[in-house]
């Protein structure tokens, strides 16, 4: 029997139709592969990843509020909890204004000074920017170490949204990262934005899809009207 969750709170994780999406049109262009060990990266405003076993998420890199996990545009993603208890206790910050550093002032911007925007930092020539850039795909390549755990091994990785559909260099970086697995990157189908951008031979196939949560809620209504 499940346990009642402690005072009604839930693990929801987010981006649940960008996922659905993407598992729904895996199938077509994996094949067998689509039924493994999927992690797929959700990059837009927000960030968020998504283990899949079987088409089914296993695990997510948010959990109850959009602040868990991974790096994004304004949010911090996780920190020590302690820090926040810092925050508040030694430097005497509101709680509404540390709720206000971690998700409008944190993330691509707190770090760059710069700007939230992916297009922006890439093209400034600032050290801060490059740093930024850098955190950003370390994080997202250490999450998806830790989703590979939790699915015992990695078949795919699929990159969506915004940053995921359109900064090759993101991709580049984050894939880079993962090569100890297996991953082999094309570089030219990389930048040339293909939607398959892993090399032949590569243990894990590398996909770009573009995100449409519009096509999963109009393709859910349908089954709902048709019912
Ligand atoms: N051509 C591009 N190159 C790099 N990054 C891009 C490009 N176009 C959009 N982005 C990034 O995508 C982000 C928005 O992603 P999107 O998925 O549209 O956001 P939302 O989460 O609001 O749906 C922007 O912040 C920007 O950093
Ligand atoms: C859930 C979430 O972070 O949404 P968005 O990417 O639109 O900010
Ligand atoms: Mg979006």
């Amino acid at each position: 029997m499940a346990r009642p969750a402690a005072g009604g709170l839930l693990r929801f994780g987010f981006h649940g139709l960008s996922y659905a999406h993407i598992a729904r049109v895996l199938p077509r262009l994996i094949g067998e592969t689509a039924k493994g060990r999927v992690v797929v990266a959700h990059l837009g405003h927000g960030a968020s990843l998504c283990a899949l076993a079987g088409g089914r998420s296993v695990a997510t890199t948010m959990g109850l509020t959009t602040l868990g996990g991974l790096m994004m545009g304004t949010r911090s993603g996780t920190v020590d909890p302690g820090l926040v208890l810092h925050l508040i206790q030694a430097r005497g910050m509101a709680a509404v204004e540390v709720a206000d550093l971690l998700n409008r002032r944190s993330g691509l911007l707190g770090v760059s000074g710069i700007s939230d925007d992916v297009r922006v930092l890439g093209a400034s020539e600032a050290p801060e920017a490059r740093e930024a850039l850098d955190l950003f795909a370390y994080r997202i390549a250490r999450e998806t170490g830790s989703l590979a755990v939790a699915l015992g091994g990695l078949d795919a990785l699929v990159f969506t949204g915004g940053i995921g559909e359109n900064a090759a260099g993101i991709r580049a970086s984050v894939c880079a990262r993962l090569a100890f697995l297996g991953l082999d990157l094309d570089p030219e189908r990389n930048a040339e934005g293909h939607s398959r951008i892993d090399r032949n031979g590569s243990t894990v196939a590398v996909l770009v899809i573009p995100a449409d949560e519009e096509r999963e809620i109009a393709d859910e209504v349908g089954c709902l009207v048709s019912a």
